[in-house]
């Protein structure tokens, strides 16, 4: 198939780019100030006619256009750009009226067994305190990372109740019961980890998932953009395509 790359000269996006080449699918590199043999972004609609699907790993604000450059030319959108606001998922429920769209905070097959996993733990041990910690390079702009808010909304389901987000702990308070401790890190070259820790009278149970490469998320990115191939119109998830 022909993979359209947006941010594909940035971190995830070149390996998305290298993934699919692997593959032997044609890229369509799309880039903000091309390189020979990468394509304007400026020119997405252009870019896109060839197209089998539309992958993107670039920023938040870039989202309505991408999603509505996606549908115009009627392709699938994956989508891996994490701290979507209101209106970036608004666009991307809009396209989805016209072709299949799939964002998922992390495409890495270990972070949905991790989300299984965590589920399972908070229904076994409900009365357990719980606090998450996710650690990322130094270049990552959103905080808490897209993967620890889906982990919390697991946590949330588990439990039956909206747990109050805690962001770190300063000063002199008690931990509430109905709270869960959220601890970002962000130093070095670090691709990924996220933990969750279940505390109880006298033990304690952890949850750890850590992407050693970003070619993990590149493969499940690519694995999404050709099992939506014959998908009808709709949002997805990365779990219906695994
Ligand atoms: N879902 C996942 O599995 C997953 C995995 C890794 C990263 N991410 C997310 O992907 C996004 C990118 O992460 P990264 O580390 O690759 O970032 P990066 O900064 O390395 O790359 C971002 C790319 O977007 C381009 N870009 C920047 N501003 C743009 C704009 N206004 N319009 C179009 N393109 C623009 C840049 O030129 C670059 O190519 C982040 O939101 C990150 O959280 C998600
Ligand atoms: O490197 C990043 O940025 C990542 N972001 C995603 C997130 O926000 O959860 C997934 C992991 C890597």
């Amino acid at each position: 198939m022909r993979l359209a790359v947006a941010g594909a000269t940035g971190r995830t996006g070149s390996e998305v780019v290298a993934e699919a080449r692997d593959r032997d699918h044609a890229v369509v590199a799309l880039s903000r100030d091309p390189d020979e043999g990468e394509h304007d972004l400026a020119d997405l609609d252009a870019a896109l006619d060839a197209a089998d699907a539309l992958v993107d790993f670039t920023v938040p604000e870039a989202t309505p256009d991408h999603a509505a450059a996606a549908a115009d030319a009627g392709v699938p959108y994956v989508v891996g750009t994490t701290g979507l606001d209101d209106e970036a998922e608004a666009a991307l429920d809009a396209a989805a009226g016209t072709v299949p769209v799939l964002a998922a905070s992390n495409f890495a097959k270990g972070v949905q067994a991790l989300l299984r996993v965590v589920r399972a733990g908070v229904e076994a041990l409900p009365e357990y305190d719980a606090e998450l910690t996710e650690t990322h390079h130094d270049g990552k702009r959103d905080a808490p990372s897209g993967t620890a808010v889906s982990l919390l909304d697991a946590i949330d389901e588990a439990r039956g109740e909206a747990l109050d987000r805690t962001y770190g702990r300063e000063g002199d308070h008690l931990r509430e019961a109905a709270e869960v401790g959220v601890h970002v890190r962000r130093a070095g070259t670090v691709r990924g980890e996220h933990e969750v820790l279940l505390a109880g009278d006298d033990e304690v149970l952890t949850l750890t998932h850590r992407a050693e490469s970003r070619r993990v998320f590149a493969a499940g990115a690519v694995d999404a953009a050709e099992r939506l191939a014959d998908r009808e119109a709709g949002r997805y998830d990365f779990t219906d395509v695994l």
